[in-house]
């Protein structure tokens, strides 16, 4: 073990964990730092008004800092960095290197990847090598982490993925606590007003960056010549397409993308298939959260909505030709790249769904996202003093 210091430890996050961590990911995730590779660190949660969507991952990091203590000897050394979640799609790879050849993390010590899901289920290729030592080779499967110190005893590589979307949460440690990225999130965290409103889900609904992060290749994201927003085309491998809710909001086909970004930062419906559904979504990232947290859901929604009355009123009605020629008139300008978005974001273990027309299952999905959503909620209003005296994130009910 000192040769190659590095542990794998299979089931360490439950299946469930590693579906509400890929939610939150495809809620919210931009463009990441390689090629064909999207990101959500915590700071992004922070900044976009998601700042309890880190409630789900305190305990794991936790977690995850004490088996890095304890396998390589460190205890009470060690301070998290960076936490992310990332996803690497068709055409992503990484060649040999260690993790501490970096200009942007030279303190690194270590690093934890918690697979999300897994090889020939959700993806093909993405293979991790050890260039020496056992094991050589893992193929990733969700709920699985391994431990690597980020020196030159572990270099590693990532074979290209060749379908699907490979996911992770990623951890780096350090021992120089002036690397601690708690202190820092705390300053961002201290900056949002958590404690108002909190039995207000308007409060809680998601806010887009304020650069556009959402454009796929980031290197087009000032031409829009070509690629995709990446909300409207994980929304779109759903099988939900956008249609705004302002009247004064259609643009012509001249008019600019930049334009047509503004409209995500507006209201608007979801039509699916060939019905609208006339509920007001705040944004397109309130839209998407919805729709993700449905796909991770499902099940309990459908159970739900048998159960219980509805919460809120929504008429499903059929999409009008006008209605169906703005849909289109935005799908070709936000999905520009339409095969590009399918390909790197819709694998076929993503089902598209054909039709949603059912009013007490989407009322039941609303209620049940609003609740999930002022829990964790009201659980970060009540860690935050805490957090704030400690000057370090953790979670209340482990301590
Ligand atoms: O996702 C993985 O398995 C490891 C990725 C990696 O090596 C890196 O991002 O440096
Ligand atoms: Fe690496």
């Amino acid at each position: 073990m000192a040769e190659h210091p590095r542990l794998i430890l299979r089931n360490f996050l439950s299946p469930d964990t590693c579906k509400e961590l890929e939610f939150i990911h495809k809620s919210c995730c931009t463009v990441g730092y390689r090629p064909n590779v999207f990101s959500t660190t915590v700071s992004h949660l922070i900044a976009t008004n998601s700042a309890h969507l880190i409630m789900p991952l305190v305990p794991i990091r936790e977690r995850l800092k004490e088996k890095v203590e304890e396998h390589f000897g460190c205890e009470y050394e060690l301070f998290v960095e960076f936490t992310g979640l990332v996803s690497w799609s068709k055409g992503a790879s990484i060649g040999w290197h260690s993790d501490d050849n970096r200009d942007y993390l030279k303190q690194s010590g270590s690093k934890a990847v918690c697979y999300l899901n897994s090889y020939e289920v959700d993806f093909t290729g993405g293979l991790f090598h050890f260039q020496d030592g056992e094991p050589s080779t893992i193929a990733p499967m969700a709920g699985d982490v391994i431990l690597y110190t980020a020196d030159n005893r572990n270099i590693h590589s990532v074979s290209e993925i060749l379908e699907g979307e490979r996911t992770t949460l990623t951890l780096w440690f350090s021992r120089d606590a002036s690397h601690d990225e708690d202190a820092k999130l705390l300053i961002s965290l201290s900056d949002c007003s958590l404690s108002s409103s909190l039995d207000s889900i308007t409060s809680c609904v998601p806010t887009l960056a304020s650069n556009n992060m959402y454009w796929f290749p980031p290197e087009e994201a000032s031409r829009f010549q070509s690629g995709f927003d990446i909300c409207t085309a994980r929304l779109h491998v759903l099988g939900f397409d956008i249609f705004p809710s302002c009247e004064d909001c259609y643009l012509s086909r001249q008019d600019s993308c930049h334009n047509f970004l503004k409209l995500l930062k507006e209201p608007l419906y979801l039509a699916c298939g060939d019905k609208l559904l006339a509920w007001e979504f705040v944004n397109i990232l309130h839209a998407l959260q919805v729709m993700q947290f449905y796909r991770w859901k499902e099940l309990e929604i459908e159970e739900t909505a048998q159960l219980k009355g509805c919460c809120i009123n929504v008429n499903v009605i059929p999409l009008s030709e006008l209605h169906r020629q703005k849909i289109d008139q935005l799908k070709v300008v936000l999905l520009k790249d339409l095969q590009l978005a399918v390909t790197l974001l819709g694998h076929t273990s993503n089902k598209k769904r054909e039709s949603f027309d059912d009013e007490l299952r989407f009322s039941a999905l609303v209620c049940e996202w609003e609740s999930y959503t002022l829990k964790l909620r009201k659980e970060m209003a009540m860690s935050l003093p805490y957090w704030t005296a400690h000057q370090s994130i953790f979670s209340l009910s482990q301590s």
